[in-house]
Formats: C-alpha cells, sequence, structure tokens
C-alpha cells in the first residue's frame, strides 16, 4: 500500500472550473483556458504512487505545478478532479472528498510541511519554534519542550534553544523548521524547496544531513526541487513536472540515462552524473571487446589485454610491459586505493565517482566483474561520454 496515492489528478485555480475542465479535456493549452475562462491549471492528469519510506521530488522549472501538487497533498489546494489518498493506518482518506475534521487529523498527526522560507516565528524562541505544532495539540510544556529538545539535538542546535530566530543564520533557522516537522512525529513530510534559500555550501551540508537522517527515521518524504542535482542526491524517484503534467517519473539512475523529452534532456544536460551513475550503465560489454589470440582487447589506448577462462579473468597484461598485477577492490570502501600499475577489478555496482577514481590512482582501465565472472570494462572514453551527457544524444558510441 503507498503512503500516497495519486491518480488523474487535476488542481484548477479560479471561479469556472467545471467549464475548465470541459476546455482541458477538449485538449486546450494553459493558456487557452486562461484566456477563456480566467482560471489556471495548476496540475493536469497527474498519477503518482509515493511509497512509504522514499524520498519522491517534484523536479520542474518554476510554474510546472510542483508546489500545486505538493499541497493538494495536505489539503492546502482543493482537488478538482482525479483522487488523492493518503494512508492513515490500515485505510487510505481521499483528499478529494473529506470533511474538514479528517483534513486536520491528517495534518496533526499524518502530515507535516517545511518551507522554503523558514516560516519560524520571530517572538518564540528556537525551543518554542519547534514545540508550536506540539502545543497547537495540547501537549504539556515539559513533554514538549522535552520532545523540543530532542529533536534540536538531532539537527544539531540544542545549544540554541533559548535563541530567537534572528540570531540564527539562515541554514540554522532551516535547521529549525526540520526540527519542528520532525517533532510532530508524522510519517509524511512534505518539503517545498526547503533548501533553495541556503547558499550552496550549507545546502550541500543540510542535504547531506537529511539523507542521514532519513536513514533511521524512515518518513515518506514528497520534496519539491528545480535543481535537478539536488533531486538526483535526495531523491529514490524522481517526477518531472513540465506545465502542470508529470512527463516523467522514475529512479535517478533512469532520468539522467533515458530522459523522455528534450525537456529533461536540457536538465540532464547540466547535471553532475557522478554519484547518479553505476559502472554497469557506462562499461563497455564484455561482447564488444576486441578479440585476438585468444585476447581480449580492454583498452586499446593502454593496450591492456585480459585472458579470460570459463569467464573469468585469469591474466592480463600491458603490450611492451609484461603481466599486470590484477587487484579486486570493494565499491564502496573509498580508501581502498590500489597502487599505480595495478589493474583494478571491481562491482559492476561501483559509483562513477569511485570507478574514476580506481582509474586515476591506476592509470588503467577498471574491470567489472560480477561473482568472478568478467562483465565489462570502463575506460576513459566510457568516462568522458557519460560527462559530456551523450548517452542520450549520439547513441552508444563509447560503447563499442
Ligand atoms: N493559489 C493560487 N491561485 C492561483 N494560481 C495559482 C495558485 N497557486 C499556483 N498558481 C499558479 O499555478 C501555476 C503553477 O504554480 P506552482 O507554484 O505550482 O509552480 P511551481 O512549479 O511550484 O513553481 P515555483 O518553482 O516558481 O514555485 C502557476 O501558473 C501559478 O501562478
Amino acid at each position: 500500500m503507498p503512503a500516497i496515492s495519486i491518480r488523474n489528478l487535476d488542481v484548477i485555480f479560479g471561479q469556472q472550473i467545471t467549464d475548465s475542465l470541459k476546455l482541458l479535456d477538449q485538449g486546450k493549452s494553459r493558456q487557452e483556458i486562461i484566456d477563456a475562462t480566467g482560471d489556471v491549471v495548476g496540475v493536469q492528469n497527474a498519477s503518482l504512487d509515493i511509497e512509504e519510506g522514499e524520498i519522491c521530488v517534484l523536479m520542474g522549472l518554476s510554474g510546472s505545478g510542483k508546489s500545486s501538487l505538493l499541497r493538494a497533498v495536505n489539503g492546502l489546494n482543493a482537488i478538482s478532479r482525479g483522487e488523492l489518498l493518503v494512508q492513515d493506518g490500515e485505510r487510505m482518506i481521499d483528499l478529494a472528498n473529506c470533511d474538514e475534521k479528517t483534513l486536520r487529523h491528517l495534518r496533526a498527526k499524518r502530515i507535516s510541511m517545511v518551507f522554503q522560507k523558514f516560516a519560524l516565528m520571530p517572538w518564540l524562541k528556537v525551543i518554542d519554534n519547534v514545540a508550536y505544532g506540539l502545543e497547537v495539540m495540547g501537549m504539556n510544556k515539559n513533554d514538549r519542550h522535552k520532545k523540543a529538545m530532542e529533536q534540536l539535538d538531532m539537527v544539531g542546535l540544542a545549544d540554541w534553544k533559548d535563541k530567537y530566530p534572528h540570531e540564527l543564520s539562515g541554514g540554522m533557522q532551516q535547521r529549525v523548521g526540520l526540527a519542528r516537522a520532525f517533532a510532530m512525529d508524522s510519517d509524511i513530510l512534505l518539503m517545498d524547496e526547503p533548501f533553495s534559500a541556503l547558499d550552496p555550501l550549507i545546502r550541500h551540508q543540510l542535504q547531506e544531513e537529511l539523507i542521514t537522517l532519513q536513514k533511521s527515521l524512515n518518513k515518506t518524504i514528497l520534496f519539491v526541487s528545480h535543481d535537478l542535482d539536488e533531486a538526483l542526491k535526495i531523491g529514490s524517484r524522481i517526477a518531472i513536472m513540465e506545465s502542470a503534467r508529470i512527463i516523467q517519473c522514475g529512479a535517478p539512475a533512469d532520468i539522467v540515462l533515458n530522459p523522455a523529452t528534450p525537456y529533461v534532456e536540457n536538465f540532464v544536460a547540466h547535471t553532475n552524473p557522478l554519484n547518479v551513475l553505476e559502472g554497469h550503465t557506462l562499461m563497455t560489454e564484455v561482447e564488444a571487446l576486441e578479440q585476438q589470440d585468444g585476447r581480449l582487447l580492454a583498452d586499446p589506448h593502454h593496450q591492456v589485454w585480459l585472458t579470460v577462462e570459463e569467464g573469468k579473468v585469469a591474466a592480463a597484461e600491458m603490450n611492451g610491459s609484461g603481466p599486470l598485477k590484477l587487484q579486486y577492490c570493494e565499491a564502496d570502501q573509498d580508501n581502498q586505493i590500489p597502487a599505480c600499475g595495478t589493474l583494478a577489478m571491481t562491482s559492476p555496482k561501483v559509483s562513477m565517482r569511485r570507478a574514476i577514481e580506481l582509474c586515476y590512482s591506476t592509470e588503467l582501465p577498471v574491470i567489472l566483474v560480477e561473482n568472478g565472472k568478467l562483465e565489462g570494462v570502463l575506460c576513459d572514453q566510457n568516462f568522458y561520454h557519460a560527462l559530456l551527457g551523450k548517452h542520450f544524444t549520439t547513441g552508444d558510441s563509447a560503447k563499442t
């Protein structure tokens, strides 16, 4: 059962919603609908399931409808048509047909929201800002302060509890915002560009903190961002929006490797694939390597040849320099650095960043093996191909 299930959802802002929906069904554009009725289409025919414990990022340009969709999930935007179900224990609550009492229950117990501009109350101390939602719920002062302190501790601000928001930096204020959302104990967090007002270093730091916190908290997070790098970093799945519609939804590597439209391609062309792509998506497959005298040419540039017996790499040599020492390196142990001139073998699941590090330290290609069997090879050319975003423009030229 997904934590949030969205089916054919339309959100229209305005006074003539029935007429606007008819025009939408006739295939009229957003602008044509504004011209005809004055209504604005915020979300059009969106369908998306968000599983428990995942971070799903809504990504797209300004005005594409990200916030409109996010705000529908906690009832801040009315649903014009379609279904939006939020899991509540054993039942699913339909936001399209839910009364005020149920909505209040959802907001108090199930869903918290973190905004871009901190939204802290300037007259309240940090601890009282964090405890505010608990106070509204009727929790007594001792209990709510205890809970607020736990959350402040988690975001590293326990020593700042008696300060006022204006005494904190932007990054710290946003941490207080996070602590306030976590204090509510709700399983679903809606985050509307929570880090975009921060400078790049603090932003990076808070992204890392969110990823770390999420490992222990396991919340269901719907996160809005207009930055694909941020989306790729924190999202387990990314839904890309354009003109009120979700035009592609997939895991980070899917989006980078198979952008569905030129709009997505354009985003992908400006991202850093280092932490997203894995070795197997970039490698030259074993079948594509040149064969000569029973050996495989792993790297034409360095003239590295492999002798493969029953699928396993039995020996390696570099023409002119003799045999090469082979060393298996764990994909996830960055501190395991093979010596220059050693031929590194690792898992096809290796991140692009780690694979480049292995190439860099050995000055040789990297050999990818799974259960001892040779799967493929990564040379400089494979990395250039990915770094230049050529997967979707030049086909598989680096793989042959
Ligand atoms: N409450 C509202 N009343 C009228 N129109 C609205 C309202 N909220 C959003 N819109 C309109 O809906 C469209 C989508 O806006 P939305 O804020 O969802 O986009 P966004 O992708 O989140 O953009 P941004 O990144 O700039 O926040 C825009 O044309 C916007 O003007």
